[in-house]
């Protein structure tokens, strides 16, 4: 039985990585938002506008407090903001769903999500998505954790010093596969679930970008922020 050991770096680098994952919360406002207005699919449109705007901005301070995120060439942080986004997204939603609501409030998030005009053949991957991650009832070093090593994938378009990247990965990686070792010691295959929801994350991003043309027909708009980061208009 090998001795999994959590170095001091080690512990120092999670507690930056998830004061940073806790201090950038969405604002509780505009979730609480989600449960008040009324229930058109318009108004569900702005409401994830507006949640998944904010959730950018989260997302933007969060990386910055990823240790040694800034010391990336500049590009190659935008690319890596840019190519994740997405996916951060979709994971930080999955994160939301899973999260020990007021009982309730689960589902009419969840139903303002499903009467937003998102188009049926997306809906479910994306509703499966949320489940699996759920399933997964992931604590909160290994939530930051994920988004990090989502963030920093050396494989994004217009990423140039591959292994700069690859080695932040690798670190993040590293802390991750012990900490799912020490928290799930009876489930051996627990850090190579949590590896294959990034997969399902990749394949949902690809929806996205149809999702995106499906809802600009009906001329939906959306933020300059997310106009600009998802490379739309
Ligand atoms: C928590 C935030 C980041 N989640 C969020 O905004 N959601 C959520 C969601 C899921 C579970 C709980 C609460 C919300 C579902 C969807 C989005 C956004 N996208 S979007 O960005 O493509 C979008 C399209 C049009 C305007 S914004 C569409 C799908």
């Amino acid at each position: 039985k090998e001795k999994v050991e959590i170095t001091k770096e080690q512990r120092a680098l999670v507690k930056a990585i998830v004061d940073a994952y806790n201090r950038h919360q969405i604002p509780q406002d505009v979730a609480k938002k989600l449960l008040q207005e009324q229930y058109s699919a318009e108004e569900n449109f702005l409401l994830l506008t507006e949640m998944a705007t904010s959730q950018v901005q989260v997302l933007v301070e969060f990386t910055k407090n990823i240790p040694g995120f800034l010391s990336l060439d500049r590009e190659d942080q935008i690319a890596l903001l840019k190519g994740s986004a997405v996916e951060a997204m979709f994971l930080r939603s999955a994160q939301v769903l899973s999260k020990k609501m007021p009982n309730g409030h689960t589902d009419v998030l969840e139903e303002r999500v499903r009467k937003s005009g998102i188009s049926e053949e997306f809906m479910t991957p994306m509703f499966n998505f949320y489940k699996s991650v759920g399933e997964l009832h992931m604590a909160q070093e290994e939530q930051a954790l994920l988004t990090a090593v989502t963030i920093l994938t050396p494989d994004r378009p217009y990423v140039k010093s591959h292994q700069a990247v690859e080695r932040l990965q690798e670190t993040m990686l590293d802390v991750l596969r012990k900490l799912c070792v020490l928290q799930h010691p009876h489930e051996p295959m627990y850090f190579a679930r949590l590896l294959g929801r990034l997969t399902e994350l990749r394949t949902l991003s690809h929806y996205h970008a149809e999702m995106l043309t499906s809802w600009r027909m009906n001329d939906h708009k959306f933020t300059p922020l997310l106009c600009e980061i998802w490379d739309v208009q």
